[in-house]
């Protein structure tokens, strides 16, 4: 069944999801792909706590129910004892994508620091590419600008729908096709 593009959203954070503090995560994930895709897309958002079993049985549903082809997390990538995001995106995922967390590290590093603390990594499940991204808001837009030229083609590969991007926000790479301007 096509169900369009469909994007999870996921926030992990024992404090945004008791309602400690507002979850900007998420709204900044959304507001990123507002701007980068110009395709139809459809966000399929969930705010939920730092438990490893939770975060898996939420990427599985988005994944294989919710049909979505990218998930984003956010939070839950540190060192902290209850960071456990990128555990669990291991345990459902079956290629991982080192690629991405390698890429983002290296870019945050010329912004923070502490860039290496983030244990961020990606990988596939069945049709979804799932990509984990740190907890600061602003650690959003540092990393999918380096990610999101090769999103698009990823994709493709994994035979998911065709996802056109804003040239003037993010070039998508797709090897032996001339970039738009
Ligand atoms: N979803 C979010 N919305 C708004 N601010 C956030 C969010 N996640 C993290 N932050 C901010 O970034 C800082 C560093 O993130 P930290 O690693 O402590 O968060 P976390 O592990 O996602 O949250 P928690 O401790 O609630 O699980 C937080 O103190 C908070 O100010
Ligand atoms: N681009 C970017 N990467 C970043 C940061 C940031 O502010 N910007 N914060 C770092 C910090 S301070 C931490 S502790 C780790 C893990 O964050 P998380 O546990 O909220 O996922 O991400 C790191 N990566």
């Amino acid at each position: 069944m096509d169900v369009g593009i469909r994007i999870g959203i996921v926030t992990v954070s024992d404090r945004a999801s008791a309602g400690i503090y507002k979850d900007e995560g998420g709204p900044a994930i959304r507001a990123y792909f507002e701007k980068a895709l110009t395709s139809p897309w459809a966000p399929v958002a969930r705010v939920i706590p730092d438990d490893r079993a939770l975060i898996a049985q939420t990427l599985i549903e988005l994944a294989d129910s919710e049909g979505c082809c990218l998930i984003v997390t956010t939070g839950g990538t540190g060192p902290a004892p209850r960071d456990v995001t990128p555990e669990a995106t291991e345990d459902v995922v079956e290629k991982p994508m080192p690629g991405f967390g390698e890429l983002m590290r290296q870019v945050s590093l010329a912004k923070v620091p502490t860039a290496i603390l983030s244990r961020q990594t990606a990988g596939i499940r069945g049709r979804s590419l799932i990509v984990n991204l740190p907890g600061r808001p602003r650690a959003i837009a540092e990393c999918l600008d380096a990610v999101m030229p090769a999103i698009p083609y990823c994709i493709d590969l994994i035979e998911g729908p065709y996802l056109e991007t804003d040239p003037a926000v993010i070039v998508a790479f797709r090897p032996g096709q001339k970039p738009k301007a």
